[in-house]
């Protein structure tokens, strides 16, 4: 792995947008390059636009983001993928090759040895050939983890890794995202399980559309910071617009 210490990722006054309304208003900070953070905060609070926005797939509406996006890699929530596709959980592996090797060269031997490999580290040996159809939700996110071991990338962006998965696979999992962390990469995991955030999660950002609190779990996780959440997340006007839209972006929505 290479790039560790370019692996930071600042947010300055950023604000993203779906169409004209605001899906993350004014936040600013920055992910130090080796820390591990969690993302939380009530249903709809843009935690899945934020990582989609730091992978570079959402562009910013107003605001400043900076981050290695050749070193990032992103596993979107398993609801949003499509496993009817009939491909096999050596080839999904394979796929982490390729932001490294480009669609268009064949992979070398080294690398499908690598995808095998990465696919016996997750519990997985013999399943090559398996499509991923017919894997059980935790299996298919095992998969989704074996490709994240061969992207090897410096960034890794995780979304409700953890979610409808076993307590066994989610252990398994989460020895993972330590042994990265341990390595030195800058890991960002949006979850849902706040004791688990307490409990193996050193920073954690609480974001409710604008940012609550961030910084140590701890000091975020308070009664008081998780209530303003709440009510953050509660009033929010689903029709409002972000402020300091020109006029021509609220015309075009
Ligand atoms: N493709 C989209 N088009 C329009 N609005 C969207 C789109 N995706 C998300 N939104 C809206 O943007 C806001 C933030 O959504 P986002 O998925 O980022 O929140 P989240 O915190 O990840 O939610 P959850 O915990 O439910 O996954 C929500 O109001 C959502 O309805």
């Amino acid at each position: 792995m290479s790039g560790v210490d370019a692996a930071g990722i600042t947010l300055t006054d950023l604000t993203l947008t779906h169409g004209r309304r605001p899906a993350v208003h004014h936040i600013s900070g920055r992910f130090a390059p080796g820390s591990l953070t969690a993302i939380v905060g009530p249903n709809g609070a843009g935690k899945s636009t934020l990582l989609r926005a730091i992978a570079g797939l959402h562009p910013a509406r107003e605001g400043g983001l900076r981050a290695p996006r050749h070193a990032i890699a992103l596993l979107p929530q398993a609801a949003a993928l499509d496993r009817a596709f009939p491909i096999s959980c050596l080839d999904v592996v394979m796929f982490g090759h390729w932001s490294r090797a480009g669609a268009f060269r064949a992979l070398r031997p080294a690398e499908k040895r690598a995808a095998r490999e990465a696919l016996s580290a997750v519990g997985l040996e013999g399943f090559e050939g398996r499509p991923v159809g017919s894997l059980s939700t935790g299996q298919f996110q095992r998969v989704l983890f074996a490709r994240l071991l061969v992207q090897d990338a410096p960034v890794i962006l995780l979304d409700e890794p953890f979610n409808a998965v076993d307590s066994r696979t989610a252990a398994d999992l989460l020895a993972l995202v330590h042994r990265w962390h341990g390595e030195g990469r800058t890991i960002l995991a949006v979850l849902h399980d706040l004791e688990l955030v307490r409990q193996q999660f050193p920073r954690t950002l609480l974001l409710a559309r604008e940012p609550i609190a961030w910084g140590p779990t701890a000091e975020v996780l308070t009664a008081a910071n998780r209530l303003k959440a709440r009510m953050m997340s509660e009033g929010w006007d689903a029709d409002a617009e972000a402020c300091g839209l020109p006029p021509d972006a609220r015309s075009a929505a």
